[in-house]
């Protein structure tokens, strides 16, 4: 046990001092990763039987696998550039914690796209957010011909496309709202990240969409969806036209995967639950019992990161092994509930989502160089 952690530190040491860009540091990542979720010297079939049956994630070594490092070579932007689609008049906290998240995480840039009455707001809740205020919601266009609304739709996916293929992954739905014209728009916008293969988290409202618009994300494999307990719900209700099944969990995840065609869930709860529709992790790494809203913001905003680190991580197409969404849910997970748990032992019941964002770095810190 001793000397397998002793090899992990020391193999996490190697990797985190040379260039993440050249090839024998990614291939001494993909072996590290290989042992790190699978145990150490593992040959390949018997590597995936063990891939393919729910087992407790190892967090803190994906999440060090994941991470790059921080090489003085790169530039702006390579770290990550992610995209939040949310915020409405309603819902401005959620679409905030979402985005600076993915900074605190270490991004290197957020944007959020939300409606006009929301951009102001979230602008003022930090300077480090790039805001465009272009969604719209029905009220502001209520006068409007059918002529005309087409024209504002136009607008809005205009707007979205001209940035759409800097991003490295999208977080559709924190505090998006359930307005029937908006939603229109954001499933348009769906359609344009996966025409340039854009990866998408859906989270809160945006899973009222997909729940009800099914085909907007189905056999999409860089799609991951994050409900938590009532929107999990009403996908199994919807999807699988049963009701959750609690005393088999795993096995009703991973039919709820395939059966929309292998996009990646993550069931939030006691112990977050990941699936692809093949293989099942967990991650019940003790966090907070404190359930102020907001902590599934910090999880949509983190996936996207840490997916598009891992997606870097990928170098053949055979490479099966490394589903860089579900290590990209690992890390999040792992991460959330480390801070979590940090931020309740300072503030205790008085815990609140910011408390948490504030300890990501801290719980992060030992991995940051
Ligand atoms: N500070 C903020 O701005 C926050 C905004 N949030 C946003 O709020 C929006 C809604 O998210 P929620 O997580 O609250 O959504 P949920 O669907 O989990 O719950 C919405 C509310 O409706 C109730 N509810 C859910 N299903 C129901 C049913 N079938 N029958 C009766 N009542 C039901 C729930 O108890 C809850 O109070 C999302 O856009 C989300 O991102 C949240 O992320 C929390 C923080
Ligand atoms: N019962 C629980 N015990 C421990 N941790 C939990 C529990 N429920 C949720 N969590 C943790 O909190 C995180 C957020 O999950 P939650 O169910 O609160 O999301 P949410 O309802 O979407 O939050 P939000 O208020 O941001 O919309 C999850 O990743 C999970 O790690
Ligand atoms: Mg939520």
């Amino acid at each position: 046990m001793l000397a397998k952690h002793g090899f992990i530190s020391a193999l996490g040491r190697l990797t985190s001092h040379s260039p993440s860009s050249s090839s024998s540091s990614v291939l001494r990542r993909q072996e590290f990763l290989v042992r790190t979720l699978c145990g150490s010297r593992i040959h390949r079939p018997k590597l995936i039987r063990a891939m393919s049956s729910t087992s407790e994630a190892d967090a803190e070594n994906v999440l060090r696998i994941v991470t790059p490092s921080l090489d003085p070579k790169r530039h702006k932007g390579q770290a990550g550039k992610i995209a939040v689609i949310g915020g409405c008049r309603e819902y401005t906290g959620a679409p905030y914690f979402a985005a600076i998240s993915a900074l605190k995480i270490g991004a290197d840039l957020s944007h959020v796209f939300c409606t006009k009455d929301a951009a102001t707001v979230i602008k003022s809740y930090s300077p480090e957010l790039i805001v465009h205020p272009v969604l719209e919601e029905s009220y502001s266009i209520s006068q409007f011909s059918e002529e005309e609304k087409r024209k504002v739709q136009d607008k809005v996916l205009g707007e979205v496309d001209k940035w759409m293929e800097r991003f490295d992954c999208l977080v559709i739905g924190p505090g998006l709202g359930r307005d029937q014209f908006l939603l229109e728009c954001v499933s348009k916008i769906m359609v344009l990240a996966k025409k340039v293969n854009v990866p998408f988290v859906v989270d809160g409202d945006g899973l009222f969409l997909v729940t009800n618009s099914i085909e907007l994300v189905k056999s999409y494999p860089l799609a991951v969806l994050t409900p938590n307990v009532n929107e999990y719900k009403r996908l199994v209700q919807k999807v699988l036209n049963c009701e959750v099944d609690e005393q088999n969990s795993e096995d009703q995840l991973r039919s709820l995967a395939k059966q929309i065609g292998g996009v990646t869930i993550l069931k939030k709860g006691k112990s977050d639950l990941i699936s692809n529709g093949e293989t099942v992790r967990s991650v019940g790494i003790y966090g907070s019992p404190r359930r102020c809203g907001g902590q599934g913001d910090i999880l949509s905003g983190s996936v996207a990161v840490f997916l598009s680190w891992a997606q870097q991580l990928k170098s053949s197409p055979e490479s099966s092994l490394e589903n860089p969404a579900i290590l990209g849910c690992i890390a999040a997970s792992g991460l959330l509930r480390k801070a979590a748990s940090l931020a309740f032992t300072k503030h205790k019941r008085s815990t609140l989502t910011s408390d948490i964002i504030e300890c990501l770095g801290e719980r992060y810190g030992f991995l940051s160089y």
